[in-house]
């Protein structure tokens, strides 16, 4: 009986194998002219790989380094490293869109938000309700709400962390920082602050949480089968929702409270962010997702920048000394209130060649951001069958040596003062891909963002002295899109301010 059953089966086994090496040979042929890591050339592994091992950033500026500007990283995906190349396929008008990659970035496994959605009519229709919110228009207290959470992150340094030769007490200052970016971007997406920094503590698990998941979730984007599978609704309780208290269902939940406030008879006129959205046409269902995206978009992303920029700044002291002594100039001559305002910050010259160096060197999202062409295209002078997923490589794009000069590799804010007009406006262009500027899907919270920048630096640097405490391992950072950052600890001191210091 047995010899006859094999006999039936393994001729259709053999026909199966004999299409999948076809289809593989077939799917190696459409890319086979781009150069690449010899795994990356036949199947997904090596991206998989890549994307899951927390260092995809370093890894695909290597693959560049070695094989040039466009390199095959999957069966169906290449990346691009020539920030030229990067600008026209995201450039508004570029008949390029989102790829099915941005599916795992759905929120609510049923409904896309702006950050997710692959239809090309409905985001630029959401972006229309978001943009003017986003831009404080129609926004009361945007400043006000900032300089709250800033003077509340100080006040959290004074009064539990300050050094003193007689009393040693280590600050872990990533935690504090997204603290500090969590507080202000609750505080303005629904209005009430998650309270954070007050805590010193992740209250609701929401970091806690997310460091655990995100990982996972950014490697199942690779892979579009996994995707629908884990959003389909019978597997809904596998995610977060907003009856789920722990971590990012509980952030869910105060999003979806501060919405339902704002419809019904009894409505809550507010003229803040959410007010702002909802008065230019933001339905309830809509309103849901992109308070939660919000805060997911914004407090990781933002916190990694002030973190980065920082830890560039204690570890070059030609930056550390000179800056701190503009601030002081600064402040003597009434030219700095307290805390900083944002036009007092974008007149410090100083001060943004650090915060464009600081993104340039260490850009915060980092994600695959992954374009599609329905025809066939020529990038990098190469030709890209259509369907076939282009991503950027931030790492080696802001470490173009082309673009910011041949010590692109260091952090010298000071190739920003130095530049020619023309140039300054390259390295401009090409430091804000870091926000996706110039797309269509620039982010939405880079005027927040800014301002969270524009503020950090000068209030902590004018009243504190920061030391790594081992600079020979100064924290742990995993990329896995957005960075999860740890064990970044640091001694504060305070400086000895003048009286105008304050
Ligand atoms: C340094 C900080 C930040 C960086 C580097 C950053 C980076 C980015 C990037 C690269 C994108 C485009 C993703 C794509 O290809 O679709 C994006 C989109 C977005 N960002 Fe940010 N972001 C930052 C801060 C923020 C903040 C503070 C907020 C909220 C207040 C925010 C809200 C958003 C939203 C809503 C989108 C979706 C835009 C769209 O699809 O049209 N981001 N961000």
């Amino acid at each position: 009986m047995l010899p006859l059953q094999l006999s039936t089966v393994l001729p259709g086994f053999g026909a199966v194998l004999l299409l999948l090496v076809i289809l593989r040979i077939r799917a190696y042929r459409r890319l086979a002219h781009i150069p690449g890591p010899v795994l990356a050339r036949w199947t997904d592994l090596w991206l998989i790989s890549a994307q899951s091992s927390g260092r995809c950033n370093y890894i695909l500026a290597d693959a560049m380094k070695k094989y040039g500007p466009i390199v095959r990283i999957g069966t169906d995906w290449v990346v691009v490293g020539d920030p030229a190349e990067v600008r026209k396929i995201w450039a508004v008008r570029s008949q390029w869109t989102r790829a099915p990659w941005y599916r795992g970035l759905r929120l609510d496994p049923y409904r896309d938000s702006t950050f997710s959605t692959q239809d090309e009519a409905f985001h630029e229709k959401l972006r229309a309700k978001l943009m003017p919110g986003y831009a404080g228009k129609d926004v009361d207290n945007l400043h006000a709400l900032i300089d709250e959470s800033v003077l509340d992150l100080v006040h959290l340094l004074e009064t539990k962390y300050v050094s003193t030769d007689a009393n040693y007490r280590p600050v872990e200052l990533a935690s504090k920082i997204q603290y500090f970016t969590l507080d202000v971007i609750s505080n303005l997406a629904f209005g009430s602050k998650l309270g954070y920094v007050r805590d010193d503590a992740d209250t609701y698990g929401y970091i806690k949480t997310t460091q655990q998941t995100v990982p996972f979730l950014m490697t199942t984007c690779l892979m579009p089968t996994v995707v629908a599978i884990i959003q389909s609704p019978k597997l809904k309780w596998l995610l977060p929702d907003a009856e789920n208290m722990v971590g990012i269902g509980t952030v869910m939940k105060m999003a979806r409270d501060a919405v339902d406030r704002r419809f019904g008879p009894k409505a809550e006129i507010r003229r803040d962010m959410l007010g702002s959205f909802v008065a230019h046409g933001l339905t309830q269902q809509e309103a849901y997702g992109e308070c939660i995206a919000q805060i997911v978009a914004g407090s990781d992303t933002t916190a990694t920048a002030i973190r980065s920029t920082l830890l560039f700044i204690m570890t070059s002291p030609h930056v550390y000394a000179r800056f701190q002594t503009e601030i002081d100039q600064r402040v003597a001559a009434g030219q700095i209130s307290s805390p900083i305002t944002d036009a007092e910050a974008k007149n410090f010259p100083y001060l943004q060649a650090i915060i464009r160096e600081g993104l340039r060197m260490y850009p915060p999202a980092t994600g695959l951001l992954p374009k599609v062409s329905k025809k066939d295209e020529i990038v990098c002078g190469a030709r890209i069958p259509a369907g076939t997923n282009v991503a950027w490589a931030p790492w080696a794009i802001m470490h173009s040596s082309e673009v910011f000069g041949q010590d692109a590799e260091i952090f010298r804010p000071e190739r920003w003062i130095e530049a020619s007009e023309d140039r300054k406006k390259l390295m401009d262009q090409v430091v804000m891909l870091d926000f996706a500027s110039g797309s269509r899907w620039e982010c939405l919270g880079k005027n927040v963002a800014m301002i969270e920048l524009n503020k950090t630096y000068v209030e902590l640097l004018r009243r504190f002295d920061f030391t790594l405490i081992d600079p020979t391992n100064p924290w742990s950072s995993f990329n896995a899109a957005f960075f999860i950052q740890k064990d970044y600890n640091v001694r504060v001191t305070p400086r000895k301010l003048s009286s105008k210091n304050t």
